[in-house]
Order: C-alpha cells, then structure tokens, then sequence
C-alpha cells in the first residue's frame, strides 16, 4: 500500500467533517488524488438505522460497526492506497476503542479484532471540551446515542451526553498511539485549524 491514510478522530461536533471538506477541496486543488471515507457509512447503514431502537447490546453495536469498518475497508480503503492514493479517514479503529470500550467490550480484544487495520501514517486527534460539544451538537440534536444513554450516565439527555464526551475526551488523550498524532485544539477557529493541519500533511507527503 503505497498511499497514505491519514485519519481524524474526536468527540462529537470536534470539526472532522468541516476539515476533511477543506482538506480534501486543498490536496485535489494540488493535484493529489483523495478518497474520503467515514465511520458507519458502508451499504449496511440502513439496516444499522432500522434496528437502532431496538435495545441491542453493546457486542452487537461492536459487530456491526466492525462489519461497516470491514465493508469500506475491503471496498474503499485498501484500492485506494494500493493505487497511491491520499485517504482521509473520518474515524478509525480508536473510535471503537474508545466508545466500545466505554460500554464494557475489553480494550486488548477491541485491538485484536480491529488488528488488521493498518496503521495510519497520520493521526489527528481534535480535543473539544464537551460543554462546546454538546452547544454545536444541539443545532443537530442530541440523539439517545450520542448521548450514550445506554451506559445509565444521567436521565438527562444533555447532562448524559457531557459525561458521554468526558469519558471519550479522556480516552482519546490517554491512548497510546503508534504512529505519528498531531492534537489540535478544536476549540481554534476553522482557518487555524485548517493551517495547522495542512501544515503537518506537507511536510508527511514531502517526507518520502
Ligand atoms: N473550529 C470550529 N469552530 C466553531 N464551529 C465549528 C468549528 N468546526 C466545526 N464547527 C461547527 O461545528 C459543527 C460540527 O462540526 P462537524 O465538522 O460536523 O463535526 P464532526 O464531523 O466532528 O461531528 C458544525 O455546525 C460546524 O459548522
Ligand atoms: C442506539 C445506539 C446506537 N449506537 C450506535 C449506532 C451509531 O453507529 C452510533 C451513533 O448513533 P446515531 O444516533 O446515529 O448518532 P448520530 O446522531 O451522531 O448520527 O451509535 C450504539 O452504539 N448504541 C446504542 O444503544
């Protein structure tokens, strides 16, 4: 795979589908080719949406986003790297270390499953605070899920969906990754954090 994947990762409202638009619309604009690809997107999505309320247990949400994740893998991700593509990843496997974990899947049995992913050659991990989180949330709407109301946090919707976030926020940043990571303060405007970002993937491209 002689392309290069570079994956963004954060809480909810964090900027990644803001920056990947941006990023993507810049590396086209100098000639690169790039592909963009984004957690629970795959052809079983709807299916995943049908059966949303339907109580299923924290293993079976793990399977189902594995199945999506091994979908785009197969049919997106790997093609596009082995024509040398750039591949800007909307989430990675730490988005089910992360929120898996949380629900109680083990961390070491999350890696393995997920062990045949490859390792990205950038990762960008946007730290918000979660108060900021749930106010750009709130023009979506906080859903039951994203508020992670199945963990029992708070009957509260909003206060449910902070300590949602905290505990993800702390995840992220406790993580021990493997290859190169680049934290961004995603509190920063869009312009900065577009500078910064764009910054790191020049000097990766022109690294080889
Ligand atoms: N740096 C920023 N400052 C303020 N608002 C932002 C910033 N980046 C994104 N937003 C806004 O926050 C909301 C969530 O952004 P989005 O890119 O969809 O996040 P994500 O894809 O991580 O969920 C959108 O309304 C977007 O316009
Ligand atoms: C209802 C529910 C959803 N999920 C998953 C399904 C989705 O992949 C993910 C996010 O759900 P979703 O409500 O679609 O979030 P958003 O409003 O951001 O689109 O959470 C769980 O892991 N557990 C649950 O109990």
């Amino acid at each position: 795979m002689n392309g290069k994947l570079i994956v963004f990762e954060g809480i909810y409202a964090c900027g990644k589908t803001t920056q990947i638009k941006l990023i993507k619309e810049h590396l086209i604009s100098e000639g690169y080719e790039v592909v963009d690809t984004k957690w629970n997107s795959s052809e079983i999505k709807p299916f995943t949406d049908s059966i949303k309320l339907q109580g299923f247990t924290p293993l079976i949400w793990f399977s189902m986003h594995l199945a999506d994740f091994i979908l785009r893998y197969e049919k997106i991700v790997k093609p596009a790297l082995n024509s040398g593509k750039i591949v800007l990843a909307d989430r990675w496997v730490y988005t089910a270390f992360v929120r898996d974990s949380i629900k109680g899947v083990p961390l070491d049995y999350l890696e393995k499953c997920y062990s045949f992913a490859k390792t990205p050659d950038l990762t960008l991990i946007f730290d918000l605070p979660e108060q900021e989180s749930l106010n750009r949330r709130r023009v979506k709407g906080v859903s039951p899920a994203s508020a992670g109301l199945d963990l029992g946090l708070s009957n509260n919707l909003e206060e449910s969906y902070l300590k949602y976030q905290q505990l993800m926020r702390m995840r992220y940043s406790s993580y021990v990754y493997k290859e190169q990571t680049l934290k961004l303060n995603a509190i920063n405007s869009i312009e900065s954090i577009f500078e910064s970002i764009t910054g790191r993937i020049t000097e990766l491209i022109r690294s080889d």
